[in-house]
C-alpha cells in the first residue's frame, strides 16, 4: 500500500511542473502576437511625446517611415526624417531609438520614436503607423504583459512597475521601486528552493524508504547525513507512529531552514497591513471635543480649505476626508465632529460617524485645546478615547495615536495650567504655525510605524494577493508538518511551493494576470 502511494507521488512531484517558470499559461506566446504600437507618453501637448512598437514588424515599419534610410544602429538614438508612407508627406523629425530583440523592454523587436509632442504630429505618426501591414494599436498593459511573457519581469515586479506608475509620495516610490527590481520576488524565490529541497527529502525517502538496506551516506546533501540513513536502525513511519513525518525525515540543516521559513513567512504576514497601507494610504483620524480646533488643523496639513472653521462648537457634522501626503507617505485624513453629548439630532448623528470613521483609523490625532484642558469635555475625552488607545497592547493591528495640545498660543509662558495628568503630548498653534515642524517629524516617524518604511524594512506584501499565497504556504507547510503520510507530505510541500510560485507569477490564472494589467494604461 505504502508502495502504492509512494509511487504515485514521487511520478506528481516529477510532473512537468517547474519552479518559478515565468511564461505563465494565458499570457501571449513572445513573438506570435501582432506588432503593437502606442503613444507610451502623457496625452496632450508636450515638448517631446515617445511613441512606440513593439513585435516582429517594427523593424519593418522603422524601415518605411524613414524611409529610404536603413536601420539605425542597435540602441543608439538617431534623427531620422519621419514621413507617411502612403504620401510620402513628411512628419517630424525625430529622434528614434531601435531595440532588436530579446534586448528590449517586453523582449521582442521594438522601436521607439522620439517626436514633438504636439497632437497633430503625434496622431500623423500613429495613422501612419497603423497603415503599416501587421502592426495594430496596443491595449492597456499590452508592453508590460509581453514583457511579463517572455520572462523579462515577474508578477512581482510588474505589479512593483503599475504601483511606480501611480506613485504619489516618496514612500510609495521607494517601495514600489524596491518591488520593481525584484526584491520581493528574490524572497519567494528563495523561500521555494527552501520548500523544494525538503520536497527532494521526501521524494528520495519515497523512493529508498522501504529499502531496508539503505546504506550510510546515500543521502548525505550539503555534508549533513540524514539521521535515519546513519548506522542507526532504519527508521520508517510504520515502526514510529507517532513521530511526524518530518521528524522522521528531515537532515538537520534542512528541518531547520524550514522552521525559519515558517517564522520569515509569520514576520511577513504580520507586516503585511503595512505594506498595503502605504500602497493605498493610511487612515489618519482628526478627533476631539468641540472647536479644539480639528478642522484648522486638517486644512494646514492638506494645504487646502477642507472644512468650514468657525468659532461656534459643532460646525464640522459629516466626515470629510482627504488624500495628503504627509511627510512622504500617502494619508486618507478624516475631519470629524467634535465629540460631545447632549446635542440636537443632526449633530448626533455627526458625533456617530466620527466614533465609526474612528474605529477604522490606523492613526488617530487626537486634539484638544490648550488653554481649555480642564473642561468637562477635554476631561472626558481623556478618560475615553485617549485612555482606551492607550491601553491596547502593540500589535499590528492596534491603533496609534498622537495627542495634541493646540492653540498654544493662548498659553502663558509657563505652559498649560493646572489640569488632568497629560500623557506624551505635542503643543501646537494652528493660528501662529508654531509646532508645525515636531508635528510633521511626529507623524513622519507614526506612519513609518504605521506602514512600514521602505529606505529600511525587508521588502512588505503590498496586495491582498500576496498576503493570500503566504498564508497557503503557511498553512501547506503546517500540514506537511503533521502529516504522518508520505504522499500527503510530499503533496502539502507541493502546495506549498505552488503558492509562492504562483506569487511571482508561475502558473498564473488569466482572472489574475487581467486584474493586474488592468492598472497599467495604453502605452505601458
Ligand atoms: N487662538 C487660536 N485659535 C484657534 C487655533 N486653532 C483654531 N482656532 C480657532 O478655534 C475655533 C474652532 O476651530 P475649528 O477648526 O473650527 O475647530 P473644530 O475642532 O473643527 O470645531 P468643531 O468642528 O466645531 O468641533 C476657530 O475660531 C478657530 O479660528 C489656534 O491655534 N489658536
Ligand atoms: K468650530
Ligand atoms: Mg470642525
Amino acid at each position: 500500500m505504502w508502495r502504492g502511494l509512494w509511487t504515485l507521488a514521487a511520478q506528481a512531484a516529477r510532473g512537468p511542473r517547474r519552479l518559478c517558470t515565468r511564461r505563465s499559461s494565458g499570457a501571449p506566446a513572445p513573438g506570435s502576437g501582432a506588432t503593437i504600437f502606442a503613444l507610451s507618453s502623457g496625452q496632450g501637448r508636450c515638448g517631446i511625446a515617445v511613441i512606440r512598437t513593439s513585435g516582429p514588424a517594427s523593424g519593418h515599419a522603422l524601415r518605411i517611415l524613414t524611409a529610404p534610410r536603413d536601420l539605425p544602429l542597435a540602441r543608439h538614438a538617431s534623427l531620422r526624417l519621419l514621413s507617411d508612407p502612403r504620401s510620402g508627406e513628411p512628419l517630424d523629425r525625430a529622434l528614434v531609438l531601435w531595440f532588436p530583440g530579446p534586448q528590449s523592454f517586453t523582449g521582442e523587436d521594438c522601436v521607439e520614436f522620439h517626436v514633438h509632442g504636439g497632437p497633430a504630429v503625434v496622431s500623423g505618426v500613429l495613422q501612419a503607423l497603423g497603415s503599416v501591414p501587421g502592426l495594430r494599436p496596443a491595449e492597456a498593459g499590452e508592453f508590460t504583459r509581453r514583457a511579463f511573457a517572455n520572462g523579462k519581469l515577474n508578477l512581482t515586479e510588474v505589479e512593483g512597475l503599475a504601483d511606480l506608475i501611480h506613485a504619489e509620495t516618496e514612500a510609495q516610490r521607494r517601495q514600489a521601486l524596491r518591488q520593481l527590481d525584484g526584491e520581493l520576488g528574490h524572497l519567494c524565490r528563495g523561500w521555494a528552493e527552501t520548500v523544494t529541497k525538503a520536497l527532494a527529502h521526501v521524494e528520495a525517502y519515497i523512493d529508498f524508504g522501504e529499502d531496508d538496506n539503505l546504506e550510510e551516506g546515500v543521502l548525505e546533501q550539503g555534508g549533513s547525513t540524514w539521521w535515519w540513513g546513519r548506522k542507526t536502525p532504519h527508521i520508517s513511519p510504520q515502526r514510529l507512529p507517532s513521530l511526524s513525518l518530518s521528524a522522521c525525515l528531515l537532515s538537520p540543516t534542512a528541518d531547520i531552514k524550514v522552521r525559519a521559513l515558517e517564522v520569515a513567512l509569520g514576520a511577513h504576514l504580520r507586516d503585511a497591513r503595512r505594506g498595503q497601507r502605504l500602497r493605498s494610504g493610511a487612515h489618519v483620524v482628526v478627533t476631539g471635543p468641540p472647536n479644539a480646533g480639528k478642522s484648522s488643523l486638517v486644512n494646514l496639513l492638506s494645504r487646502k480649505p477642507v472644512s468650514i472653521v468657525s468659532p461656534e462648537p459643532g460646525t464640522t457634522r459629516d466626515v470629510l476626508e482627504t488624500p495628503v501626503d504627509l511627510a512622504g507617505f500617502p494619508v486618507l485624513l478624516s475631519d470629524t465632529a467634535g465629540l460631545r453629548e447632549g446635542v440636537g439630532p443632526v449633530e448626533q448623528e455627526g458625533v456617530r460617524r466620527a466614533r465609526e470613521r474612528l474605529e477604522q483609523a490606523d492613526l488617530i490625532l487626537a486634539m484638544l485645546d490648550a488653554s481649555d484642558l480642564a473642561s468637562p469635555s477635554s476631561c472626558n475625552f481623556l478618560a475615553t478615547v485617549v485612555a482606551s488607545v492607550g491601553a491596547q497592547s502593540p500589535s499590528d493591528s492596534s491603533q496609534r495615536l498622537l495627542l495634541v495640545l493646540n492653540k498654544s498660543d493662548l498659553l502663558s509662558p509657563e505652559g498649560p495650567g493646572p489640569g488632568p495628568d497629560l500623557p506624551p503630548h505635542l503643543l501646537l498653534s494652528c493660528l501662529t504655525g508654531e509646532g508645525l515642524d515636531g508635528l510633521l517629524e511626529a507623524l513622519r516617524k507614526e506612519l513609518a510605524a504605521v506602514c512600514g518604511d521602505p529606505s529600511t524594512d525587508p521588502p512588505l506584501l503590498t496586495r491582498a494577493r500576496h498576503q493570500h499565497h503566504l498564508q497557503g504556504c503557511l498553512d501547506a507547510l503546517g500540514h506537511y508538518k503533521q502529516s504522518k503520510d508520505l504522499a500527503l507530505a510530499a503533496e502539502a510541500l507541493r502546495v506549498a511551493r505552488g503558492h509562492l510560485t504562483r506569487l511571482t507569477g508561475g502558473g498564473g490564472t488569466e482572472e489574475i494576470l487581467d486584474i493586474i494589467f488592468r492598472d497599467f494604461c495604453v502605452g505601458k
